[in-house]
């Protein structure tokens, strides 16, 4: 049951990363062989009712040859990574949200990938999601917390995990499936936070009512306007990859990054999850369920110094 459990994971995901590291399952708790066959393996996001797929035509793509450069001139996707890095506040260098490793610069903020409407290639420095994870993880029960995600190998800071894949419901499902799941007493239910959408807003509102003083906008992905108070929520009960195993913690290893690839909508990117600081081979990968905590605040979601291991 152990191994077909983990020949499952591998054939789901065989197309989208053929080069990732075999996922292993461990239990030295009990006698279960493998986690609740309760869920379809995969990598990507399903689009539940009355959630649409954005309109494909309206994908933005580079006309960049090769791989694209962080200092290239006329690179359109280097643009608009830079439009959302500027929200930082500060001036950042014009750059990718990624290093010449594959790594994440600010984690606090969106990735805007290349994708299929591109002209770069494979070898791109700005497509490190879409090819796929990197590093071999192992799937085990813990005493507490049931089962959870630990490192094979070491892990540097800012590296991709994974894609916290699932269903697209809209929040008002969310609802309704959370007091079932209250009931069995897990969730994998997650709301994506998009912070930095909230400035288009504000600019579409000073547009309509100032529109001489603001420059229009250039090639900025479309909202439905009376969808813009909408809130998609990833559940990732009935499908999902080894991300919907990642447990609570309020001082994680790994935190939870939106990226931007092929869906033109700008509500429903991927939640990756990305290592915060560097990880030892069999530490447990955990993020918090509640976001960032400062040292002031208790976190009310599990008391997770007491139940930690
Ligand atoms: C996204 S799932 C994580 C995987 C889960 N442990 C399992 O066995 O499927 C979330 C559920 O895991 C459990 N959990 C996660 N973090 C925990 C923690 N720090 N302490 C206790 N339980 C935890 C809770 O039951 C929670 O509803």
């Amino acid at each position: 049951m152990r191994q077909l459990f983990e020949h499952v994971m591998s054939v789901n995901t065989m197309h989208d990363e053929p080069d990732a590291p075999p996922i292993t399952v461990d239990n030295k708790i009990n006698d279960d062989p493998c986690p609740p066959w309760e869920f379809y393996y995969t990598n990507k996001l399903f689009y539940g009712q009355n959630v649409k797929r954005g309109d494909s035509a309206k994908l933005k793509g580079c006309d960049c040859v090769g791989g694209c450069r962080p200092d290239s001139k006329t690179c359109s996707c280097l643009r608009r990574q830079h439009r959302y890095l500027r929200l930082h506040g500060e001036s950042p260098p014009l750059q990718f949200n990624y290093d010449q490793n594959g790594r994440v610069i600010y984690l606090d903020y969106p990735i805007f990938e290349c994708n299929d409407a591109c002209g770069c290639d494979e070898s791109c420095m700005n497509r490190v999601v879409q090819r796929g994870r990197q590093f071999p993880v192992e799937i085990a029960n813990t005493r507490k917390k049931g089962w959870g995600v630990f490192a094979k190998s070491d892990i540097p800071a800012h590296s991709f995990v994974g894609v916290y894949s699932g269903e697209l419901i809209t929040d008002r499902e969310a609802h309704a499936r959370a007091a079932l799941y209250d009931l069995v007493g897990r969730t994998y239910l997650f709301a994506i936070e998009m912070w930095y959408l909230k400035n288009i807003f504000r600019r579409r509102y000073r547009e309509r009512h100032r529109p001489d003083t603001i420059a229009p906008d250039d090639g900025e992905p479309q909202l439905d306007d009376e969808k813009q108070s909408s809130i998609f929520v990833v559940d990732a009960f009935h499908v999902g990859n080894f991300t919907r195993f990642l447990n609570h913690c309020c001082e994680p290893n790994c935190t939870l990054v939106t990226v931007h690839i092929n869906e033109p909508h700008l509500y429903k990117p991927y939640p990756c999850l990305f290592t915060e600081k560097d990880v030892k081979a069999g530490e447990e990968l955990t993020f918090s369920y509640c976001g960032p905590i400062s040292e002031e605040e208790v976190c009310l979601f599990f008391p997770c110094s007491v139940l930690l291991s």
